[in-house]
């Protein structure tokens, strides 16, 4: 048991009584199910233990397929290695620039999109949306470049020194970047924000906070044409903000381990680095008031992994780093949090419509299924120069994503 949350994690009180065409029985329960092996990008079989008898009612759940509105892919052996992982159940993704040095031209995006073409997995229709890291000196000039390709998507905003690789971020948005927003807001770029202050005077756990009062708030004030995404939520100002402002101009990301756990997981039964992320994970009720707002079927809400893969070295040493590799769990996450809630019937929504309404983009057209069929997180993924750590490695979980089906 790794977390608080997992306490109830598979305590379910609504999914008997689900209505919807969508649900049926699923002739796959208690058979051998396929996970991606890392190593060999070979299918590898886990036998499943025996269900007790009786068994649950068997499920399955049919959805568009989701888009990844927030997703960290590296380079080089990491994004060999863990795109895969996204590219199965996803049909895009909004590809984060916080490499190093960081994706901050169009031109640079676009060879970074050429490299994660090249790592997909054969037959893959995935697609990366290119994002720019905004920097003190980002031109409007950019901006035009960045639209006018056709494949940048949005323009991100790591606070200096809020994050990991943001050490080139803003130092200072009102004095340094206005023409740049301003740019953005013309050409209807959205703005990503990683919504921390950076100020060390400012208690960790009211970054978030402090950074709407501070720096968000004004923002929308003053620039209210401008399409902003709060990346990543983890408090009840975030939800509270995100909804006193208009549909449409600004949304949030949210993360599975926002939705599913508290501070405690850092915590429970010695420190947990591999539930270590930024913005720090926070105290319960932020969580439940996230998890109403995601499942109420506000449009402001998409899906957004923040899958953050780090080496296990760097993740279990004397001064860990922020982030959780939750690709290959995040769907299955999703779907337990709006059964918990009662609220299966909203997950589509929130995986594959919401997002891209927002981008302006269409939706996808072909869909995933999801079985209510036990599964075992691998404990790590093995990649040519070491190991990731998954988010509730070896744990079991429900909903298995299964392959694309027919258009
Ligand atoms: N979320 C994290 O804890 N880490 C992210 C950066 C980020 O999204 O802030 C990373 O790139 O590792
Ligand atoms: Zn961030
Ligand atoms: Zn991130």
């Amino acid at each position: 048991m790794q977390t608080a949350a997992t306490s109830t994690f598979f305590a379910n009180p609504h999914v008997k009584h689900l209505p919807g065409p969508f649900l049926r029985p699923s002739p796959h329960y208690g058979a051998l199910v396929h996970l991606p092996s890392f190593r060999n990008k070979t299918p590898i079989s886990i036998a499943m233990a025996a269900s007790p008898s009786p068994p649950p009612p068997l499920q399955e759940l049919t959805i568009t397929r989701p888009d990844d509105w927030h997703l960290h892919l590296r380079e080089g052996d990491v994004l060999a290695a863990v795109l895969p992982h996204s590219a199965m159940h996803f049909g895009r993704a909004i590809v984060m620039p916080n490499l190093k040095p960081p994706v901050t031209t169009t031109a640079r995006a676009l060879e970074y999109r050429e490299e994660i073409l090249r790592a997909l997995p054969p037959g893959s229709n995935f697609v990366p949306l290119m994002t720019l890291y905004l920097t003190d000196n980002t031109s409007p000039e950019e901006i035009k470049l960045a639209k006018k390709s056709g494949v940048v998507f949005a323009v991100k905003l790591y606070p200096s020194g809020a994050t990991t690789n943001s050490q080139d971020g803003v130092t200072d948005i009102f004095g340094k970047c206005l023409p740049v927003l301003e740019e953005m807001a013309r050409q209807e770029m959205p703005l990503l924000v990683h919504g921390e202050v950076t100020d060390q005077h400012v208690d960790t756990f009211d970054r978030e906070k402090v950074f709407i009062e501070k720096i968000l708030a004004p923002l929308v004030q003053r620039l209210p044409q401008l399409k902003i995404v709060m990346e990543h939520i983890t408090t009840m100002d975030a939800v509270n903000f995100v909804e006193s402002c208009k549909e449409g101009h600004v949304a949030a990301t949210v993360t599975p381990q926002h939705l599913l756990l508290n501070r405690n997981a850092l915590f429970q039964g010695g420190l947990q680095p591999h539930n270590y992320c930024l913005p720090v994970l926070k105290r319960e009720t932020h969580r439940q008031a996230i998890v109403s707002a995601v499942t109420s079927g506000s449009k402001q809400y998409f899906l957004g992994t923040d899958s953050a893969p780090h080496d296990k070295r760097r993740k279990e040493c004397s001064c860990g780093c922020a982030g959780i590799y939750s690709a290959p769990v995040a769907l299955s996450l999703y779907a337990k949090v709006f059964e918990q809630a009662g609220a299966l019937d909203k997950l589509e929504a929130f995986t594959s419509f919401n997002g891209p309404d927002f981008y302006g983009l269409p939706r996808n057209t072909s869909k995933i299924v999801l079985r209510k069929s036990a599964w075992k997180v691998p404990d790590t993924y093995s990649y040519s120069s070491g190991e990731i750590v998954p988010m509730f490695t070896g744990n079991t979980l429900e909903w298995l994503p299964s392959d694309q089906l027919e258009e």
